[in-house]
C-alpha cells in the first residue's frame, strides 16, 4: 500500500488526527461545549461555520469495561459489522481495496428530513499504534476515516449531496490484572475510546436541523457502537 497515490495522504492524516485525539479537551483550544453526557460517555462540540454552513467539530470520550482497542477498531473498521450497528446507513459498497488495513468506501445515510439525502466516499486504515506511556502495556488502535475524490464517482452527481468527512476513533485499553495471579478475563479490561469527527455537511442544511441532528445521532451512535462491540466479543477470547 505504500506506493498507492493514497499513500502519502493516509500517513499525514493519520498522524494529525491521533495527536488531536491524544490531546484532552483543555488541550484542544477553547470554546469546546459538553453538549451530552451519558455515565462514562462525555461529548463536546465547538459551534463552526464555513461558508454558513454548520461544521461542528466534535470529540466524545467513553470508558467501557470488557472489550480491548482492538476489538473497537475491528469491528468499526471492517465493512461486514457496518449494516449491524450504523443505524443511519442506507446503502454501504467497498470501491477499492488497498491493502488489507486501508478501504475505500462509498455510502448513503438515509434521509433526515428537511435536508436532503447526504452520501459519503473516503477511505478508512486501521493501525497499531505503540503505547508511548508504557512500553509492556497494551498497544493503542486507530481507525481514520477521510473523505477522497474518485473520478468514477463524482460529487453531486446524483440525488444525495457528497459531504466531507474527518473521522478518528482512538483505542487505549487498561488492563487491571487480577490480584490472586488468576487468568485475565474481561473484567480486568477497559478501554478508552476517543472518537473526533468534523463533517461538512455538503451542500446547504439549516444550522437548526444540523445541530438537532448531531446532538440525537451522535449519542445514540457511539451508544449503540459499543453495546454491540460488547456484545460480540463477550464470550470470544480477547482481541489484544
Ligand atoms: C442533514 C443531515 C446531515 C448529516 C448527515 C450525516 C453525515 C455524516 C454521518 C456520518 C457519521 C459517522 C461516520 S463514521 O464515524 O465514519 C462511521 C462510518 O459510517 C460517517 C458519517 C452521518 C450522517 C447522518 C446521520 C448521523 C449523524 C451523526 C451520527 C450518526 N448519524
Amino acid at each position: 500500500a505504500s506506493q498507492h497515490r493514497l499513500w502519502p495522504e493516509i500517513e499525514n492524516v493519520v498522524k494529525s488526527q491521533v495527536n488531536m485525539a491524544k490531546m484532552g479537551i483543555g488541550e484542544c483550544g477553547a470554546g469546546w461545549q459538553l453538549f451530552a453526557e451519558d455515565g462514562e460517555m462525555k461529548m463536546y462540540r465547538r459551534e463552526e461555520e464555513v461558508d454558513g454552513m454548520v461544521c461542528d467539530p466534535l470529540k466524545a470520550v467513553h470508558v467501557v469495561k470488557g472489550i480491548s482497542g482492538h476489538e473497537v477498531c475491528h469491528y468499526f473498521f471492517n465493512p461486514q459489522y457496518r449494516y449491524d450497528w450504523e443505524s443511519t446507513l442506507e446503502h454501504m459498497t467497498v470501491l477499492e481495496t488497498i491493502s488489507e488495513d486501508t478501504l475505500v468506501f462509498l455510502q448513503t445515510h438515509k434521509r433526515i428530513w428537511p435536508a436532503s439525502q447526504r452520501e459519503g466516499l473516503f477511505w478508512s486504515h486501521i493501525r497499531k499504534l505503540p503505547n508511548e506511556k508504557d512500553r509492556d502495556g497494551p498497544d493503542i488502535w486507530t481507525v481514520v476515516n477521510n473523505s477522497t475524490e474518485y473520478s468514477e464517482h463524482p460529487a453531486n452527481n446524483g440525488k444525495c449531496v457528497r459531504i466531507f468527512l474527518t473521522v478518528c476513533l482512538l483505542c487505549q485499553t487498561t488492563v487491571d490484572p487480577p490480584k490472586d495471579g488468576t487468568t485475565l478475563t474481561r473484567d480486568n479490561l477497559s478501554c478508552k475510546i476517543t472518537y473526533c469527527s468534523v463533517v461538512n455537511p455538503g451542500g446547504w442544511a439549516p444550522a437548526s436541523v444540523l445541530r438537532a441532528v448531531y446532538k440525537r445521532e451522535y449519542p445514540k451512535f457511539l451508544k449503540r457502537f459499543t453495546a454491540y462491540v460488547k456484545n460480540q466479543t463477550k464470550n470470544k477470547p480477547i482481541m489484544f
